[in-house]
């Protein structure tokens, strides 16, 4: 064994033997609290019940309250007792993978600084592994050896690092040992990737990339915007600036202070095991169609399939596009400001079918507050008086028919009941029939009171169609290529589905809005970071409104504008849009041009297919070309895929057939389930499972595969010139092998890449 390698097992060795050490203290820390928690537990039989008289309730309370003290302080000593264990399990595994020799500038030799997923000391201020997150990590991932400056609570420090050495460690053994001068050795980054692919998404932490540490400490912008080629590690990083941030601001920030939209369930469920394996709870991730169900539970909106499938008419898409617009966010919120004068949709208050206040009354209140209220205020003024009327109302009511007629009807136990437990005494019968009237009409208008605090007798769906209606008068339609009949057509196209109780991703978020904005709403406070996927599917009104409704939140935007299969040219100006909504001075814009999923062969290809794909870099990985065949008959287009799939099989591979639509990939599955064993995924609510999928593109997104067969890709499938970014997406999931089939005729996005980028099968 040369002399580094037997320094760094022995210096491996000690390490493992001091994390034993500290194990086993842990346990006995553990056993103590398990110890401590069995007495709070006895402690409970000591706990008193007397509720017969006041004081006797107040000591139970008392005592109650001390014994659920102590259970949770007990319990917070477990769990960081259990959450010690769970470091130590996984640091003794791997206690580290780098080592970086740092000598500070004014000192006198250079410390061994071992860097792994966790810290980890043997006595206070004598770290023998540093936490990968903290601040002088931050040089194993930025610089090479010589001089160096790293970012300290006190300020920048100069530094020179003598040695940068990278280890593989397993089972207590030094396997590799790479010593650098790079930043992160190539050698470590092919190791890394040359992996076969699983259905979870892996760390990165060993091998994060100078560009995309800057991502992951980003702690200064409001706006940090990353656009990143397919493959580039945009993903990874967010999941990876997780683990930062919980880390940065351990004691401020919790888990479910994060969220993160995410394009579709599938890929929640690719990445959720990241955050667990770095030793941090996964933050909240939901998609947008979800934010906004919950929000809107009475309307069904349009699914991802819908949206993908649904093929508008150029008409439909100016239509769409301006609704997507941040003049069409801007004039709602005139619009909203304009209902402080008058235009407010309201509906009557009804009771047992009476019309009690009507809408007229409702308007003149909503109207009777000074001009000085805003919505907000405005609605909750409206909403106090409306309740008083109700209370007044309850005198009146009590003396009507009907309620005498219930109490006639009574049995003897419901009155009892209305009743209560305790002994009254009335002083006549009719106070005691007040009583009870009282009774019956407060509980008939309980509905009626709850209507009114969730701001029922607002008509938003009149509401809304009322802003439709306005929006002509408001600004000049031609601007945005279209006309005034072309937009009314629009409205009735909007007010036909909501009859069936339908919005499409157009109108939902300006409904919401709309919403949000009489209600005076602050949006979600608590919320303190927010990471948005896939951007370029995003409309510029969607990050309007997500930025006013996490208005706490500092926003971290990922996508590839190559890779926008929905919004499509749009996507370009979203960039122009953003300066608009955040301080540029507190925007920070980063570029990732380096991909690490696919062989040099794949990402070559893929790059092709865009007009203008020259910013992309493969890592340096070899694989076979891509292999794009021409088939005589859907027959023979299955009896190629078969083979394929079988040879992957053999070789452990992954493979993945991707499909333009569900329909297509029912059809594909219906051909080859007999001749292959194969998960079609129909829905994003499904798994991932281990072996061959085949999946509609738009459910792709953000997955990657070894090998991907692209089905039938002909012409008739993909001909708009707007489809290439789905092309390049579908191609750019490929790790190590790319296969295109099409029946008779090849699309001619594809027809027109250099041949000898790839071999006809
Ligand atoms: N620094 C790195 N070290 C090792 N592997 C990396 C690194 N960066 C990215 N990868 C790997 O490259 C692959 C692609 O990364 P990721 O999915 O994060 O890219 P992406 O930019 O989100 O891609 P897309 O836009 O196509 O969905 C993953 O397998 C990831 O593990």
């Amino acid at each position: 064994m040369s002399e580094p390698y037997e320094f760094e097992q022995k210096h491996l060795d000690d390490v493992l033997e001091k994390i034993q050490d500290a194990k086993v203290a842990n346990e006995l820390e553990r056993k103590n609290a398990d110890k401590k928690r069995a007495d709070v537990d006895d402690g409970w039989n000591d706990v008193r019940y007397r509720s017969s008289t006041y004081s006797g309730l107040f000591e139970t309370a008392m005592s109650v309250r001390q014994q659920q003290q102590m259970l949770e302080q007990r319990e917070a000593e477990m769990n960081s007792v259990e959450h010690q264990a769970q470091v130590l399990e996984r640091l003794r595994e791997r206690p580290y993978f780098a080592r970086i020799d740092v000598q500070d500038d004014g000192t006198d030799g250079a410390e061994p600084i071992y860097i792994g997923l966790a810290s980890f000391s043997d006595a206070p201020d004598h770290f023998l592994v540093y936490d990968w997150r903290a601040p002088i990590s931050s040089i194993y991932y930025d610089e090479g050896v010589g001089d160096v400056t790293y970012t300290t609570p006190d300020g920048p420090q100069q530094a020179t690092v003598h040695l940068k050495r990278q280890f593989q460690i397993e089972d207590d053994k030094v396997v590799t040992i790479f010593d650098t001068d790079e930043a992160v050795g190539d050698q470590m980054l092919l190791d890394a990737l040359s992996g076969e692919s699983t259905t979870k998404m892996q760390s990165i932490v060993t091998t994060i990339q100078r560009e995309q540490n800057k991502i992951i400490r980003n702690t200064a912008a409001d706006l940090l915007f990353v656009q990143g080629a397919a493959g580039s590690g945009k993903t990874s990083a967010v999941l990876q600036r997780v683990a930062y941030l919980l880390y940065r601001y351990r004691g401020q920030l919790t888990a479910g202070q994060v969220v993160m939209f995410s394009p579709n369930q599938l890929f929640n469920d690719y990445i959720d095991q990241v955050l667990p394996e770095l030793g941090e709870q996964n933050m909240v991730q939901m998609t947008y169609y979800q934010y906004a169900s919950r929000r809107l539970p009475r309307f069904n909106l349009e699914t991802l399939q819908e949206r993908f499938e649904g093929q508008p008419d150029t008409d439909q898409k100016h239509l769409i596009n301006y609704k997507g617009s941040l003049d069409y966010f801007n004039l709602m919120q005139a619009y909203a400001k304009s209902l402080n004068q008058s235009g407010i949709q309201v509906r009557p208050i009804k009771f047992r079918g009476q019309e009690i206040i009507s809408a007229d009354k409702i308007k003149d209140i909503y109207y009777s507050f000074n001009e000085n209220y805003n919505l907000g205020n405005r609605l909750f003024g409206t909403k106090e008086r409306l309740l008083k009327m109700l209370q007044s109302q309850v005198r009146t009511e009590m003396k009507a028919e009907w309620v005498d007629e219930q109490i006639e009807n009574l049995s003897k136990e419901e009155y009892d009941s209305l009743m209560g437990d305790e002994e009254k005494e009335f002083k006549s019968d009719e106070d005691e029939h007040n009583y009870v009237a009282k009774i019956i009409v407060t509980n008939e208008m309980r509905p009626l009171i709850k209507g009114i605090n969730r701001n029922r007798f607002i008509n938003i769906n009149r509401q809304f169609v009322h802003f439709l209606k306005s929006v002509p008068m408001r600004t000049q339609l031609a601007d945005y290529q279209l006309t005034d009949a072309q937009w009314d057509e629009g409205v009735e196209r909007t007010v036909a589905q909501m009859r069936e109780g339908r919005l499409s991703l157009s109108d939902m978020t300006p409904f919401m809005l709309l919403f949000d904005l009489i209600k005076g709403a602050h949006g979600e406070r608590d919320i303190r970071f927010l990471f948005i996927d896939e951007i370029q599917d995003y409309t510029p009104f969607q990050l309007a409104f997500l930025k006013y409704s996490f208005p706490k939140a500092r926003f971290t935007m990922l996508g590839d504008l190559n890779q926008a299969i929905f919004t499509k040219e749009n996507a370009v100006g979203l960039q122009a849009d953003l300066q608009h909504l955040f301080n540029p001075e507190k925007s920070e814009y980063i570029e990732l041009t380096d991909t690490y999923r696919s062989t040099q062969q794949i990402t070559d290809f893929a790059k092709a297919i865009l007009v203008d794909g020259a910013t992309i870099n493969a890592f340096e990985r070899e694989g076979a070309k891509p292999v794009v065949k021409v088939t005589g008959s859907d027959a023979e287009m299955v009896d190629i895929a078969k083979e394929r799939v079988e040879k992957n099989i053999a070789d452990h591979e992954t493979t993945a057939i991707i499909t333009k639509t569900l329909a297509q990939a029912e059809a594909a599955y219906a051909h080859l389930r007999s001749e292959i064993d194969l998960t079609i995924i129909r829905t994003e609510n499904q798994r991932l499972v281990p072996g061959t999928i085949i999946v509609p593109a738009y459910l792709a997104k953000g997955l990657e595969f070894d090998a991907v067969i692209m089905w039938d890709a002909t012409e008739e499938n993909y001909h708009d010139e707007d489809e290439r970014q789905l092309v390049y997406t579908i191609a750019s999931r490929a790790m190590h092998q790319l296969t295109i089939l099409a029946n008779h005729q090849l699309s001619p996005l594809l027809a027109d890449i250099d041949e000898s980028l790839y071999v006809k099968g």
